[in-house]
């Protein structure tokens, strides 16, 4: 559905000094340098997949989204999103695809939602029959009734990402780009925006390209994460592979009656010991969690047990350290 082969983007960005001996300078005499923002960058993306692109800020993710959703054309490499090059037939490509910039708005600051989304029904003149379907069904799953009819300007972050999200969805495109859809949003509005990406995945096939610092959004939805650092992409895989190759280590925390006396357990580290707790690490592909606390209870009167795996930020932040970027 989706190909980038070898594509690279580089930017011309004006440098110059601090000071306002080199600001005076530079009105004449302008120095140059170029930002490579993406290089050789090539991956497919199927039809109905949900891909998290992560990276550190700076790695081009929202200048790959901008190349795939046709706003960017890069110097470099080809792109095919459902038959079409993105930036050379943008006015029929657009039709096709929804795009979501967290960081900005697609609606129009003074006028109530609604208005913005007459707006954009005449612009891809969508029938009228299928707008009033879309905005009905958006309108319920997003929970937009009331702030339909308040201008935007006066709607908080999360009541205006739902809003966005709907108003890139009212042309029933089959690709959805989000970049950075759960960004500053509170927790209850984050799970809001999650469970309607996934739902819109799972009952409407629409395949989903989403950047995203939160690693929580990456785990709640995507099957696949491609990571680029850069300007190069560095991993392209499932998280269930990631956790693999990092997080195969777990921490078990045990609670038991008062015991003084440390306990070793054979293939695992003991993190702490207090007279009721212990916190033991151990390599789940070398030992079981059975034998660690099977070894444990034939010396202490167990309460309870608690496992984790390595949170999935620190897993990444190991990528990020393994590819220095
Ligand atoms: N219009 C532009 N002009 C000049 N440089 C740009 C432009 N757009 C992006 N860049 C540069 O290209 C590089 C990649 O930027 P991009 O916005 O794609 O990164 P990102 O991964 O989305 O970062 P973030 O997580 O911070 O949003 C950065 O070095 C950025 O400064």
């Amino acid at each position: 559905m989706i190909s980038l082969n070898g594509i690279g983007k580089s930017f011309k960005v004006a440098r110059r000094a601090a000071g306002f001996k080199e600001a005076v300078r530079a009105l004449f005499a302008r120095e140059y340098a170029r930002v490579e923002a993406l290089r050789d960058i090539s991956f497919s993306i199927g039809e109905g997949e949900i891909v998290g692109y992560i990276g550190p800020n700076g790695a081009g993710k929202s200048t790959t989204i901008k190349v795939m959703s046709g706003i960017m054309v890069p110097d470099a490499g080809a792109c095919n999103v459902m038959g079409y090059t993105p930036w050379k037939e943008r006015a029929a490509y657009v039709r096709n695809i929804g795009v979501v910039f967290g960081q900005r708005s697609q609606l129009w600051w003074d006028v109530p939602v609604v208005d913005s989304f007459d707006l954009l029904r005449d612009i891809y003149k969508i029938q009228e029959n299928r707008y009033r379907e879309n905005v009905s069904s958006l309108t319920e799953a997003l929970q937009l009734g009331d702030i339909l009819h308040t201008p935007v300007r006066q709607l908080s972050l999360g009541q205006r990402m739902r809003c966005e999200i709907a108003a890139s969805l009212l042309h029933s495109p089959k690709i959805l780009f989000l970049d950075e859809p759960t960004i500053g949003l509170d927790a209850v509005s984050k799970l809001a925006v999650r469970q309607f990406i996934k739902t819109l995945n799972q009952e409407r096939g629409v395949t989903v390209i989403l950047t995203t610092h939160d690693m929580s959004d990456i785990e709640a939805l995507a099957d696949r994460i491609l990571m680029i650092g850069k300007g190069t992409l560095l991993y392209d895989g499932s998280l269930r592979a990631l956790r693999g190759r990092f997080g195969t280590y777990r921490t078990l925390t045990a609670d038991f009656r008062e015991h003084d006396a440390p306990v070793d357990v054979p293939g695992a580290e003991r993190l702490s010991w207090s007279s009721e707790r212990a916190v033991y690490s151990y390599d789940s592909e070398k030992v079981s969690m059975a034998s660690v606390v099977t070894a444990l209870s034939e010396h202490v009167d167990l309460v309870d047990v608690a496992v984790d795996a390595k949170p999935i930020d620190e897993i990444v932040v190991q990528l990020y350290r393994e590819h220095r970027i």
